[in-house]
C-alpha cells in the first residue's frame, strides 16, 4: 500500500484530478464519513456522505458565500440558482476554476432542485442603496422570498434554511411561516456579522485575538441592535472590568458597529466578504454538527418575535436558545425590539401557519 501511495504522490496533481465522485472518495475515507454524518446526509445510495448546500441568489453576497464554501471544502456540492440564469451559470463556471484545490462540485440548478438540498441559503433580493435602511427592503424582498419558497416546494423535510437577505430577522420569520419547516430549522444570520465586527474592533482596543473575545451584538440586525456588555467577557473576566473597555463611549461604539454596513455601502456599493465568511462558517457548523453558539435570528417564544439571540446550532438546526443574564436594561431592549418586529410583521401575517 505504501509503495502505491508513494507511486501516486509522484504523479503531478493535475494529472490525478478525476471526476468529482472519485476525488471525494480519495479525500475523505468512507469509514470516517459514516462515523461523522447522520443519515440525512446520505443520498442516492452514494458511496459516502453527500452533503449539498444550495445558494439562492448569486449576486455579490451569494457568489461570495459560494466561493468561501468552495475554499473551506464544507460540502460535496454547491447548488447555485438565480432568477438570472445566465448569472448563475457564469458564477458556476467561474467557481469551477476556483475548485482546483477543493473537492466541492459546483452546479447551477433550478429552484426545485435547490429545495432538495441539506442547507438552503437565501440571499436573493434587493440590497440597500445609500441612505436606505434594511427595513426599506421589506416590500420587495417579501415578494421575492414568497416566490422562491413556493417554487422550491416540496422542500426536503430535514433541510436547514438559512436566511441572509435583508431585513434578515423579518424574512426569517416569513420563511418560518411559508416554508412548512419546523421553526428551529429556519434561521437567519442575524447579528453574527455585527458581533464579528465588534470583536474585530475590541481586538484592536485590547490587543487580544478576536477569537478570544466573547462580545455578542444582539436584537435586530439593523439600527436598533445592541451590545450585550453585561455578558461580554475575555477568559471569563467581565469585559467591562478592563479599563480600556470601561472607558469607551458605549453608545459611540454601538453606532460605529451598527453603521459599518452603510460606511461600506457608501464606499463600494455593497457588503459581501464579511457575510460570506460568517455564512460559510454557519454552514460548516450545521454540516459538521459543531453545536457552536452563535447570535442568530431565531424565534423567541416568550417574546413572540424573531430576533438575534445566542443559539446552539447543529445538524438539526437550533437546539437551544440562551437567555441573557437578567440585566433589566438589556431585557427592555429585547422587549422594545420585539414590539417593533410585531408591528412590522402584522401587515404580512400569513393565515396558513400550522405549528
Ligand atoms: N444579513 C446580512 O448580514 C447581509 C445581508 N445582505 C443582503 O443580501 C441580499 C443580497 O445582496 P447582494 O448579493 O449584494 O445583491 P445583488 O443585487 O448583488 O444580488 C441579488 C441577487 O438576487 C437575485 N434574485 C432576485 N430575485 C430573485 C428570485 N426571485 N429568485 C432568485 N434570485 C433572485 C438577483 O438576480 C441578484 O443576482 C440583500 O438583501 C442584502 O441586503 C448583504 C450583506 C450582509
Ligand atoms: C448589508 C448588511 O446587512 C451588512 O453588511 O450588515
Amino acid at each position: 500500500m505504501s509503495f502505491l501511495r508513494n507511486l501516486v504522490s509522484t504523479i503531478p496533481r493535475f494529472a490525478r484530478v478525476g471526476p468529482p465522485t472519485i476525488q471525494r472518495c480519495l479525500r475523505t475515507p468512507f469509514a470516517y464519513q459514516r462515523s461523522v454524518l447522520p443519515s440525512k446526509f446520505y443520498h442516492h445510495g452514494s458511496p459516502g456522505a453527500h452533503s449539498r448546500i444550495a445558494v439562492v441568489g448569486t449576486g455579490n453576497v451569494g457568489a461570495s458565500i459560494a466561493y468561501a464554501l468552495v475554499l473551506k471544502d464544507v460540502a460535496n456540492e454547491i447548488l447555485l440558482v438565480d432568477a438570472n440564469r445566465s448569472l448563475a451559470k457564469g458564477q458556476r463556471l467561474d467557481l469551477d476554476d476556483a475548485s482546483l484545490f477543493s473537492a466541492t462540485h459546483v452546479k447551477d440548478v433550478t429552484l426545485q432542485e435547490a429545495g432538495k438540498a441539506d442547507v438552503i441559503v437565501i440571499t436573493a433580493g434587493a440590497r440597500q442603496k445609500e441612505n436606505e435602511s434594511r427595513a426599506d427592503l421589506i416590500d420587495r424582498n417579501y415578494q421575492v422570498l414568497e416566490s422562491i419558497i413556493s417554487a422550491m416546494q416540496p422542500i426536503q423535510k430535514d433541510a436547514i434554511m438559512l436566511l441572509v437577505a435583508n431585513p434578515v430577522d423579518v424574512l426569517t420569520y416569513f420563511a418560518q411561516e411559508l416554508s412548512g419547516l419546523p421553526r428551529n430549522q429556519v434561521i437567519g444570520s442575524g447579528t453574527y456579522l455585527d458581533s464579528s465586527r465588534l470583536r474585530g474592533f475590541l481586538s484592536e482596543v485590547l490587543e487580544v485575538n478576536n477569537e478570544s473575545i466573547h462580545s455578542p451584538v444582539l436584537g435586530e440586525h439593523g439600527d436598533s441592535q445592541f451590545i450585550s456588555w453585561n455578558t461580554a467577557n475575555i477568559a471569563g473576566q467581565p469585559i467591562l472590568s478592563f479599563p480600556r473597555v470601561a472607558n469607551l463611549d458605549k453608545e459611540l461604539v454601538r453606532e460605529k458597529i451598527a453603521g459599518k454596513a452603510m460606511d461600506i455601502i457608501k464606499l463600494k456599493g455593497s457588503t459581501y466578504f464579511g457575510i460570506a465568511t460568517c455564512t460559510a462558517s454557519l454552514c460548516e457548523t450545521i454540516i459538521k454538527n459543531r453545536r457552536d453558539i452563535r447570535p442568530l435570528s431565531v424565534y423567541v417564544d416568550r417574546l413572540g418575535a424573531v430576533m438575534s439571540m445566542p443559539a446552539k446550532l447543529g445538524w438539526y438546526g437550533v437546539e437551544e436558545i440562551y437567555e441573557l443574564n437578567g440585566d433589566p436594561g438589556e431585557e427592555q431592549k429585547l422587549v422594545d425590539i420585539a414590539q417593533e418586529f410585531k408591528k412590522t410583521c402584522k401587515k404580512y401575517e400569513h393565515p396558513n401557519r400550522t405549528e
